[in-house]
């Protein structure tokens, strides 16, 4: 019934490469690639050794499959997710390879929520970075079990049992070492410094790779007292082994079972496919996460890993059932092996020849080309013309999509990043509302006007940005009312000047981008209600509705979790649509109160969308919208959204609103000397408040023998115990709360103060208040008068 039982592959299961770059959204030119952990790189050896490719993609030639876009093969960075499918030891495999950049996080969002399971690629040398512990949170959100995989191990500075320690503290989980890396000693000439084997901890072998083969596709497997007369490396293995099995044991009965059973109590013993089939129960459950190590741009370790994937990450049989939730509120669990399709759009891409593409994971059911889909989201029907399969930037036309999937449809008209879809005939979630979940989409820190370059190409300039909006939710396009401009705001520097760069080069259309500016956010400081109706004549009928709205601010997160009614919306407001109508009140026709409650909703989310002050959109607001008034066969589901729209400008104007500005949550690393002036810098001058200062290994342990008190496994790192290794030293990592507008400019003033040693990285973690006099200087600023 399911695919996967019925294809040459057995066990189909979502990966996706994850971890990233210590990021800086405000830096100076070319900063894009300094961090990356090497997930594209991973992804491409995956593609040859699967045989997907006849040759490894390199990312510093530019030609990998994965990073296909031109901007993306320009920089050397990932910005689109690509999902790629393909088999390795007869499983299914869809892949999906995400971006490092903290600009990008909607991108991983959207690839995190679809995700069965994932594979943590982390840099041998830096260890966990700042946007990893982001990408892991998120993760944890859809309690993805992971994988995580050491890579970089061929630099000189790496230490693998670093990284280890930092994944038990940083990342809050318990690391299990099944793999320790084997490195050449320190008189081998350059190429051949570094990573040499790799001991599998589970089978005792040294896993070696053929020299003989430049691309490293031979690989021998040889029992570890063979291969190896190094007393050092077997006496760590031994170590390595104890742990696992231990570890194991604390975690699984089967294991006790076994040990004294069959192993007589001998750790050296345990059978290899017992540990392997409770390290994947441990990874199943999220208590435990698989550690493996590699250096995949010299082509070592992505084999096992390979192997790993299949071994220990879930099918999606193995998976919770999706839960969904109806409009009245309720929810329920839909089994994969349900006859009901119900699919999660998460990625729209547009495509200058087939149109809009949109990616979709099939939770149940199954979807065929021709088949009519109801959007639950958009309450409008979409018809398939077309499904594809991925291969990177390949496409296969394919008949059918099945539970457990994620494929693409072609057709699809109104069809949003987020949006659930069922079979048009399904009446029962279609009633209902059901919906899978939307995906969470973050604050834009940064808007800029966009300017057509001549009136003519005003349309073309207004209908692309449409497309990229549509791909990308994350971005947010509107018209100034006063100026006229078109302004579109995003998550950072790079983020807009990619939207440059496909308006010109995938869109072809001629437009100027203005200079980058802060995306304020708007609030009220006191209640206030208002009424408002809507009167127009929409092609010669005449539409009309009227209603009432009450908003008030709400002061903190405590404030916010003590509401009941409503719900929270992306811009943190709470929102309560009452639809009830006074007896004498008829609904529209054809219209369920599913459609009415969806049009008040429409309503509120469009009023708060633009602030009084200076268009920003509000937050931190309770709204409710209630007292609807309708007029016969006169109201239609458009004049009620209005109406509502219209209340909540009202209510806003008289409810005292004012500018709240991003907040920035900064970890700055910098060398002990440096911590006086970097913090008087932040706390003075950049207006921050420092809220703590940590090392960067003090927390971690040393690297000695110590593991014991860690309770975790992990190896010595030998390099880390000599003088002369480049590359790490520890540092101090100083946290602050800054106003994004302080760190303008951050990259280079940190470089002078710390001699070009210091490092920073930041996030948007809400928006603050701010003095008069700056909320006016702001509004001076930005209307020019
Ligand atoms: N020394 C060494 N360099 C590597 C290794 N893997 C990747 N790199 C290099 O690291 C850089 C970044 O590699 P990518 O594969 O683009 O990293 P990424 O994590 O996909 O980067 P983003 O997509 O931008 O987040 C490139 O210059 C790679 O050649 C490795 O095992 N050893």
């Amino acid at each position: 019934m399911l695919r996967y039982i019925t294809t040459p592959f057995r066990k189909p299961s979502t990966i996706k490469l994850k971890a990233d770059s210590l990021v800086r959204p405000i830096k100076v030119p070319c900063q894009y690639k300094t961090y990356a952990t090497g997930k594209t790189t991973t992804t491409e050896r995956m593609l040859y050794y699967a045989g997907v490719t006849k040759r490894i993609g390199d990312i510093d030639d530019g030609d990998t499959v994965m990073d296909y876009l031109a901007a993306e093969r320009e920089r050397g960075i990932t910005i689109n997710s690509a999902a790629i499918t393909f088999g390795w030891r007869g499983h299914r495999i869809n892949l999906i390879d995400t971006p490092g950049h903290v600009d990008f996080t909607m991108e991983v969002e959207r690839a995190v929520r679809v995700l069965d399971g994932a594979v943590t690629v982390l840099d041998g040398v830096a260890g966990v970075e700042a946007q990893t512990e982001t990408v892991w949170k998120q993760a944890d959100k859809y309690e993805i079990p992971r994988i995580a995989f050491v890579n970089k191990l061929d630099r000189t500075g790496a230490a693998f049992g670093k990284a280890v320690r930092e994944i038990w503290k940083k990342l809050r989980t318990r690391p299990l070492v099944v793999q320790l890396p084997v490195l050449s000693s320190e008189s081998m000439d350059q190429q051949h410094k570094g990573l040499r084997a790799v001991v599998d901890l589970v089978t005792m072998e040294m896993i070696q790779w053929d020299e003989a083969h430049a691309d490293r596709s031979v690989l021998n497997r040889m029992p570890l007292k063979d291969a190896t007369t190094d007393d050092a490396l077997l006496q760590e293995a031994v170590k390595g082994r104890t742990a696992l099995v231990e570890a194991l044991a604390e975690m699984d009965d089967a294991i006790v079972e076994i040990f004294f059973d069959q192993a007589d109590g001998d750790h050296m013993r345990v059978d290899a496919d017992a540990l392997k089939a409770a390290i994947r129960r441990a990874t199943l459950a999220n208590t435990a996460v698989p550690v493996l190590c590699g250096a995949a741009f010299k082509n070592l370790g992505v084999q096992p890993l390979l192997d790993a994937v299949i071994d220990y990450l879930p099918s999606p049989l193995d998976r919770p059932s999706a839960m969904v939730t109806y409009s009245n509120g309720k929810t329920a669990l839909i089994p994969v092996n349900d006859s009901h399709m119900c699919a999660l759009a998460f990625k729209v891409v547009h495509d200058a020849k087939r149109g809009p593409m949109v990616y979709v994971k099939v939770y149940s059911g199954k979807i065929n080309t021709r088949m009519t889909l109801f959007n639950t989201s958009t309450r409008s029907k979409e018809r398939v013309n077309k499904l594809l399969q991925m291969y990177a930037k390949d496409v296969e036309e394919i008949p059918s999509l099945a539970a457990g999937n994620i494929g693409v449809i072609v057709g699809l008209k109104d069809t949003r990043t987020g949006d659930t879809l069922v079979q048009s005939n399904d009446t029962n979630a279609i009633k209902k509302g059901l919906q899978l979940g939307n995906i969470e989409v973050p604050s834009p820190a940064f808007f800029s006007a966009v300017e057509p370059a001549s009136v003519s190409e005003e349309e073309a300039v207004t209908n692309a940005l449409k497309s990229l909006v549509r791909e990308d939710p994350s971005l947010k396009v509107w018209t100034d009312e006063e100026s006229g401009q078109l302004l579109v705001s995003g998550m950072g520097e790079l983020h807009l000047e990619i939207v440059k760069d496909r308006l010109l080069n995938d869109f072809k259309v001629k437009a100027e981008m203005g200079k980058m500016r802060i995306s304020y956010r708007e609030t009220c400081q006191s209640d206030a209600d208002a009424s408002a109706a809507y009167d127009k004549e929409v092609m010669g009928k005449r539409a009309r509705a009227a209603c009432r709205v009450e908003i008030s601010p709400i002061h903190d997160d405590a404030e916010q979790q003590a509401l009941q009614e409503g719900w929270i919306a992306d811009s943190g407001n709470r929102l309560v649509a009452d639809m009830a109508l006074e007896d004498d009140q008829v609904a529209p026709a054809d219209s369920s109160p599913e459609d009415m409650k969806q049009a008040m909703q429409n309503g509120l989310l469009a009023g708060l969308a633009r602030g009084a002050v200076l268009g920003f959109p509000l937050t931190k607001l309770k709204v409710k919208a209630y007292g609807l008034q309708t007029f016969g066969s006169e109201t239609t589901l458009g004049a009620i959204s209005a109406c509502v729209s219209n209340a909540v400008y009202e209510a806003v104007q008289k409810a005292n609103p004012c500018l709240l500005e991003p907040m920035m949550e900064v970890h700055t690393e910098v060398n002990e000397n440096h911590i006086g002036t970097v913090v008087s810098d932040l706390s003075g001058t950049r207006r921050g408040h420092v809220i703590g200062l940590e090392s960067s290994s003090s927390s971690l342990g040393s690297d000695g023998d110590n593991t014991e008190n860690l309770q975790v496994y992990a190896p010595q790192d030998p390099l880390l115990a000599t003088s002369d290794v480049d590359g790490y030293k520890p540092k101090q990592v100083i946290k602050a709360h800054v106003p994004l507008s302080s760190m303008l400019g951050y990259s280079s003033a940190l470089r002078s103060l710390t001699g070009g040693s210091g490092s920073f990285s930041m996030r948007v973690i809400g928006y603050g208040e701010m003095s008069k006099d700056r909320e006016r200087s702001v509004i001076s600023e930005i209307k020019g008068y």
